[in-house]
């Protein structure tokens, strides 16, 4: 055996990566999760594939992984455009698979052996029982779209709410790492190479995993962080909604916390449709009808020599040395029109067996050299002759067709290319063929908990048994290790685990110009026939080992036949479980949300409206009330400066002020004092007036104040007012307005003294005679005139020498009376005289006006920003009320939505969990014929 065998260009490559191993190991170390989880799955709607191993082969990996992104699936092409082909069907036409139709199946002839018969009836039940659970899963698929699709609607309009931990480091830790069971379609191959844990309910319920907070609770710590954060339980449930985020620092919990909300609905609707897209593949992959084997394993473990022995042709080159160097998928010949030839696939091509651009062909005698070569292909398809009858055969046993694909040994170069391999959604079955001698690799452990992960069941090949000497120990040390690394797959190790010599098994003549066969026996001549008693010789341990091969292809059959449902269907209902579950999980958080959203709206509104009735009578009302206030401030104080200032003017005269009298010599002066001190004292009323209208608008400026704070609250924003600024300007004028000059008459108060003179005799009699000269002076009057008459009759010269110094002493009297009366009279005088002049400029009314008109400005300023400031409050309070009506509106859709979705999404859940996988009719006639 020569480990040099593998192409100089892989091993350079080896030697050149070893480096790259270290840092691979190290990754593997550090990324626990390298693998792809079921969120892995990319934007093309395919999955993400595995890596197992050192990672050394990341060069193959990556072509493999670009080759497979392309292509539908290993081989998938391989049957494009046939009538198997199945992708090409619109989703949900009914599968028109003749193999598929129980009816068929049941139909089938009698043969006349009762025992093939048997067969063909508990294959036709368990057809039958298969289809049923097929056709259940199918609708449940179809099912579970539409509530994507719904969610991803309502999810456009009324952004879900998605569950984020806080503790995220806490919840990750203490997640199960899952197994190999039911919980994840698609995850977990990246899980840390270590045992499987024991199998997990895949269909958990908020209050079935550990103690979850009631929803009651959960809202009111909810809504004590954040609406969106729910309890670490709750986010665990996810499996496939879960939203991946790695970014910086922060983890999972905090990005969530700290995205927008319509970001993480942005990803959730991304993550929905990548679940639909792969619903979608889910859906045309149970309706498949092709099944494909993969058979890996340790180098030399005897894969090829497995594989030849289950085609009983040899087909495949053996060699001692490791000589599988590409993936080699056999097929029936039948899907290459019956002939049999090698398509060697170039390297980055997609197959397409109707485009011979992808491939070469070769005669199937070459296909030793194809695979000895890994520089030029990387796959080849191999369409063999069945040699074996219906009964028999493997490849094409009349219910489905089944494709053997040998694959190259493991080592730390293609271990990883492998696992992607295994991955694949076409790959049903995975075979492992170990080495007796050798025991399971490394390479060969980090593949099966890889797998394992994935496919649940493994098939294991312990090959070469015939080299052993103690076959029991050596049975023992296997199975150890077989529960070590799939304990499920130990569970049923009687149907699972064979201990078979490959090469011991004879074959089949070849049907004419195939390789090999021919009628010549096994490769190690093992035998002449299919039948055992055939040889002559008849070699009790030849028999064994043949009857152990038989046993093997019995189980493997029942296997891929008749347990494909767990193969093929398994993967589709754990899916199913998972996004039903995540559905569930989200639907009666959002549910939870939407009923707090209706009840946190009803709430407000029940505020906000009778809020927004009284705003809008505040703001009818308060109008009125302000400018009646308005109104009869500014009417009082008009009122009053007016009686202020007209009592001011008329009694401006009524003394001299204070004004000290000078002496007849200074009467003008005195005068002018006087004019001075009456303006000042009106002046002083003017003054005493603003003071008044000042305090009245200091107190109306409060009652609006006082208003606003009553109907605005809060919301009242006050303006300052400075009452000392009003009336700054100094607006009497009066000292230059008005003239006022002093006359000579200005100095008798006539009126006054005419009241006067019947008081004071003297002064009545020289005022008389002054009159009446005055009187003749000025043009007489008539009682003069009479006295001057009756003077006449007594006699001209008596009445001269009385007469003449009556009158001077009267005169003189007179005068003096006068001159000391000008104090008093004086200021009544010019007292008249201004308040004719200010009269005459309506002095009283402009002023009484103007501090009116002062006091209606300095008002109307918080008049008017009240006024604002209540519109205002009924605009808001009116939009507030839309907003808040139209969340409840929302809120009450989702509500309905979210409580439907939850029933939903439970019965799907509980028609899904009916499809019982495990109770296949096979099962049970097993049991009863054992
Ligand atoms: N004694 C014995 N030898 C076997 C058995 N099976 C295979 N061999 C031999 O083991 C050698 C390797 O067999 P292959 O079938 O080429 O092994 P392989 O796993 O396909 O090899 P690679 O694909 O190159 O890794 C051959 O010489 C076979 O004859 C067996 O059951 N018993």
């Amino acid at each position: 055996m020569s480990q040099g065998y593998f192409p100089p260009v892989s091993k350079g490559k080896s030697a050149a990566r070893n480096d790259r191993d270290d840092d691979s190991s190290d990754e593997v170390s550090d990324a626990p999760r390298q693998f792809s989880t079921p969120e892995d799955v990319n934007r093309t709607g395919r999955p993400v594939y595995a890596t197992v191993g050192s990672g050394s082969t990341s060069y193959h990996a990556n072509r493999l992984q670009s080759l497979l992104d392309r292509d539908s699936g290993y081989g998938g092409s391989s049957i494009a455009g046939d009538e198997h082909g199945s992708s090409k069907l619109p989703l949900g036409s009914p599968r028109t698979d003749p193999s598929l139709s129980g009816d068929t199946v049941l139909l089938r002839q009698a043969t006349g052996n009762p025992e093939t018969d048997q067969r063909n009836q508990v294959t036709a039940i368990s057809q039958l029982w298969y289809n049923r659970q097929r056709v259940a899963l199918g609708r449940a698929i179809n099912r579970v779209i539409d509530l994507l699709q719904g969610l991803q609607e309502t999810n456009a309009t009324w952004p879900a709410i998605y569950p984020s931990v806080q503790r995220t480091d806490v919840a990750t830790s203490e997640r199960p790492a899952p197994g190999p069971g039911l919980h994840r379609a698609f995850s977990t191959v990246g899980e840390p190479v270590h045992p499987p844990r024991p199998l997990r309910r895949s269909m958990t319920t908020v209050s079935d995993d550990g103690p979850a907070e009631s929803s009651k609770d959960a809202e009111t710590r909810a809504a004590a962080e954040d609406p969106r954060l729910i309890t670490p339980q709750i986010a665990q449930e996810f499996s496939i909604l879960k939203l991946d985020l790695k970014l910086g620092a922060l983890n999972q919990a905090e990005l969530v916390h700290s995205l927008e909300k319509s970001s993480v609905a942005s990803l959730l609707d991304g993550k929905i449709r990548t679940s639909i897209k792969h619903l979608t593949s889910l859906q045309e992959r149970i309706d498949d009808t092709s099944s494909k084997v993969l058979i890996t394993g340790d180098l030399n473990a005897g894969k090829s020599t497995f594989c030849n022995a289950l085609l009983r042709r040899k087909v495949l080159p053996e060699d001692q040395q490791p000589c599988t160097s590409i993936f080699c998928e056999v097929l029936d010949a039948r899907e290459n029109g019956g002939l049999e030839e090698v398509h060697a696939v170039h390297k980055d091509a997609i197959y397409n067996r109707h485009d011979e651009s992808t491939y070469d062909v070769f005669p199937l005698s070459k296909l030793e050299q194809i695979v000895l070569d890994n520089s030029t292909y990387m796959q080849c398809k191999v369409y063999v002759k069945d040699v074996r009858t219906v009964d028999e055969s493997l490849l094409n046993n009349g219910v489905v067709d089944i494709a053997l694909i040998d694959a190259p040994g493991l080592n730390s170069d293609t271990t990883k290319t492998t696992a992607i391999f295994a991955r694949q959604e076409e790959i049903d079955v995975v075979v492992f063929v170990v080495s007796a001698a050798n025991h399971f690799t490394q390479s060969a452990k980090e593949f099966i908990w890889a797998a394992a992960a994935e496919k649940a069941y493994i098939f294991m090949v312990v090959n070469g048994f015939d080299m052993i000497r103690d076959k029991e120990r050596c049975q023992k040390m296997i199975l150890d290790q077989v529960y070590g690394l799939s304990p499920r797959t130990f569970k049923e190790s009687t149907e699972l685990v064979h201990f078979v010599s490959s090469n011991a098994i004879p074959m089949l003549p070849s049907p004419p110009g195939g390789p090999g066969g021919g009628g010549s026996g096994s490769s190690s001549g093992g035998g002449g026939g299919d039948e055992p008693n055939d040889d002559p010789k008849g070699k009790g341990k030849e028999k064994e080992k043949i009857e152990d091969f038989r046993k093997l292809e019995q189980s493997l059959r029942h296997f891929v036949l008749e347990k494909r449902a767990r193969s093929k269907l398994t993967p589709a209902k754990t899916y199913l479980m998972n996004i039903l579950n995540d559905l569930h999980v989200l639907a009666t958080v959002n549910l939870d949300v939407a009923k707090s959203e209706i009840d946190r709206v009803t709430r407000d509104l029940e505020e906000i409206e009778p809020q927004l009735e009284s705003s809008k009578k505040a703001k009818s009302e308060v109008g009125d009330e302000i400018d009646q206030t308005i109104e009869a401030t500014c009417k009082d104080i008009y009122d009053h400066s007016r009686n202020s200032l007209n009592s001011a003017i008329a009694h401006a005269g009524d003394s001299t002020l204070g004004v000290p009298y000078p002496g007849l010599f200074g009467v003008f002066n005195f005068a002018e004092d006087l004019k001075e001190a009456m303006l000042n004292e009106i002046s002083t009323a003017v003054s005493n007036c603003e003071d008044h209208a000042r305090s009245k608008a200091v107190s109306g400026v409060n009652a609006i104040k006082q208003l606003g704070i009553l109907h605005l609250g809060n919301e009242y924003h006050d303006l300052s007012f400075r009452p000392d600024v009003m009336f700054r300007r100094r607006r009497d004028i009066l000292a230059k307005e008005i003239d006022l000059p002093t006359e000579l008459m200005d100095l008798v108060d006539w009126s006054t003294l005419m009241q006067r003179q019947e008081k004071v005799a003297g002064t009545g009699m020289a005022l008389t005679l002054a009159t009446a000269l005055g009187g003749r002076l000025v043009g007489g009057s008539s009682w003069v005139d009479h006295a001057l008459s009756a003077a006449k009759i007594v006699g001209n010269e008596n009445l001269r020498k009385l007469i003449i110094p009556a009158v001077v002493l009267a005169v003189v009297s007179a005068a003096a009376y006068v001159l000391q009366q000008i104090p008093q009279s004086l200021p009544h005088r010019l007292s008249a005289k201004l308040s004719a002049q200010l009269d005459s400029m309506d002095y009283v009314h402009a002023n009484s006006t103007r501090i009116a008109s002062s006091v209606r400005k300095v008002l109307r300023f918080p008049a008017d920003n009240l006024r604002v400031g209540l519109t205002r409050s009924v605009e808001q309070l009116g939009s507030r009320r839309d907003e808040t009506l139209k969340t409840r509106t929302e809120s009450e859709v989702a509500f309905k939505y979210f409580s439907n979705l939850v029933r939903n999404s439970a019965h799907q859940r509980t028609l899904v969990m009916d499809v019982d996988l495990d109770a296949h009719p096979q099962a049970s006639a097993q049991t009863t014929t054992a």
